[in-house]
C-alpha cells in the first residue's frame, strides 16, 4: 500500500513551522527519512501516526483518508516514539500479554502463539522471563518492535531509533526492522546516513520541514560519478580551501593532515584525484545545496 502525503503544513503554537508544504510518496519496503537535527522528522512521523493535527494537506495510506479517519489508520499502524517512557516491573513474555489483550485479542492460547511469534523475530525467546526494566537500549527498542508487532501492522513507522545504541546492538537492531520490513511500509527516521545506506531501497532528505531530495541510495550514488574529488591538505589550509571548493566533508589523517571531499562537475584543480561517492556526499549536498545564500 502506498502513502502519499500532499501539500502537508505543521505550525507549533509557539510559531515554529515544522513541516512545511511537503509532498511525499512511500510504496512497500524500506523507507529512510534521514534529516539533521530539528528538521521536523519527529513532527512529520507524529503527524502520520494521527498523533497530532497539521495545518493543512492531506495523507492518504491505500484508500485510508489518515486525517479524516484516524481510527481505521491506527488498525493498522506500528509506531515506536523515540522515547517510550519507562517501563514497569514485568517479563517481556508477561508485557506482551498484556498488550495483546489490550489490542482485543482475547483468547489466552491465540495470544500465547502471537507473543512467542513477536520474541522470536525480535530475537528475545531467550530473554523473555526477564524485566524489560532491566533491558539494555537496543533490547529495548527490539521489544518495542515486538509490541507494535502485535497487531500485524501494514505501516510501521519507527523514530530515531538507533540513536544511543552501541555498534553491535544497533547492528542487531537493523537486522530485525530488515526482516519485519519486506512485506509491509516501513518509514524509518535517522539522522545516520550508515543506517539508511544498510538498510533502505527508498529514501528522502528532510531539512526545514521540507523534503530536499528523494532518490534511492544507489542511484544517487550513480548521480555523482566523476563529481566527488579528494585532496590532501594540510590542517590550518582547510578554510582557504572552503572557500575556493565546495569542500563537503574533510577527515583527519593519520598525520594530521585533512583528506577533504569536494563535490564539483571538473577536476577542481591538478592535486584532486576523484572519489567513489557516498551516501554521505548526497546527504551533505543536499544540506549545503538548501543553505541561504549570504550576500
Ligand atoms: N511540541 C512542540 N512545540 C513547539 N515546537 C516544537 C515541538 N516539537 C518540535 N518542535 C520544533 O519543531 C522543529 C522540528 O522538530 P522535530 O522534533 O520534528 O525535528 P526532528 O527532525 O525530529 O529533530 P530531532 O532529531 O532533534 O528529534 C524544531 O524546531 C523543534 O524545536
Amino acid at each position: 500500500m502506498k502513502l502519499v502525503i500532499t501539500n502537508l503544513t505543521k505550525t507549533y503554537k509557539n510559531g515554529v513551522k515544522a513541516i512545511d508544504n511537503l509532498n511525499l510518496e512511500i510504496g512497500t519496503g524500506m523507507f529512510g527519512l534521514l534529516g539533521p537535527n530539528g528538521a521536523g522528522k519527529s513532527s512529520l512521523m507524529r503527524t502520520i501516526a494521527t498523533l497530532q493535527s497539521p495545518d493543512s494537506g492531506s495523507i492518504m495510506f491505500g484508500d485510508i483518508d489518515v486525517l479524516e479517519d484516524k481510527m481505521a489508520l491506527r488498525k493498522i499502524l506500528g509506531y515506536l516514539p523515540q522515547s517510550f517512557g519507562v517501563y514497569p516491573k514485568m517479563s517481556a513474555e508477561d508485557l506482551l500479554d498484556y498488550f495483546a489483550a489490550l489490542k482485543g485479542v482475547s483468547s489466552k492460547a491465540d495470544r500465547q502463539v502471537l507473543v512467542k511469534e513477536v520474541l522470536e523475530i525480535t530475537n528475545l525467546y531467550d530473554v523473555r522471563k526477564k524485566h524489560v526494566a532491566g533491558y539494555s537500549g537496543g533490547m529495548k527498542q527490539r521489544f518495542g518492535i515486538a509490541q507494535l508487532l502485535l497487531n500485524n501492522p501494514k505501516l510501521i513507522i519507527v523514530d530515531e531509533p538507533t540513536a544511543g545504541l552501541d555498534p553491535a546492538e544497533r547492528h542487531r537492531f537493523l537486522n530485525v526492522l530488515r526482516e519485519v520490513g519486506t512485506n509491509c511500509t516501513v518509514i524509518f527516521s535517522t539522522h545516520i546516513v550508515e543506517d539508511v545506506k544498510e538498510l533502505c531501497n527508498d529514501m528522502a532528505i528532510l531539512n526545514g520541514g521540507r523534503i530536499l531530495k528523494q532518490t534511492t541510495p544507489s542511484h544517487a550514488r550513480k548521480e555523482l560519478i566523476g563529481k566527488i574529488w579528494t585532496k590532501i591538505v594540510e590542517r590550518d589550509d582547510l578554510e582557504q580551501n572552503e572557500t575556493v571548493y565546495n569542500v563537503l566533508s574533510s577527515n583527519y589523517n593519520e598525520d594530521n593532515t585533512l583528506n577533504i571531499r569536494v563535490f564539483a562537475d571538473e577536476q577542481p584543480d591538478a592535486d584532486f584525484i576523484t572519489s567513489e561517492p557516498q551516501l554521505d556526499d548526497v546527504y551533505f549536498i543536499a544540506l549545503k545545496q538548501d543553505e541561504p545564500v549570504l550576500s
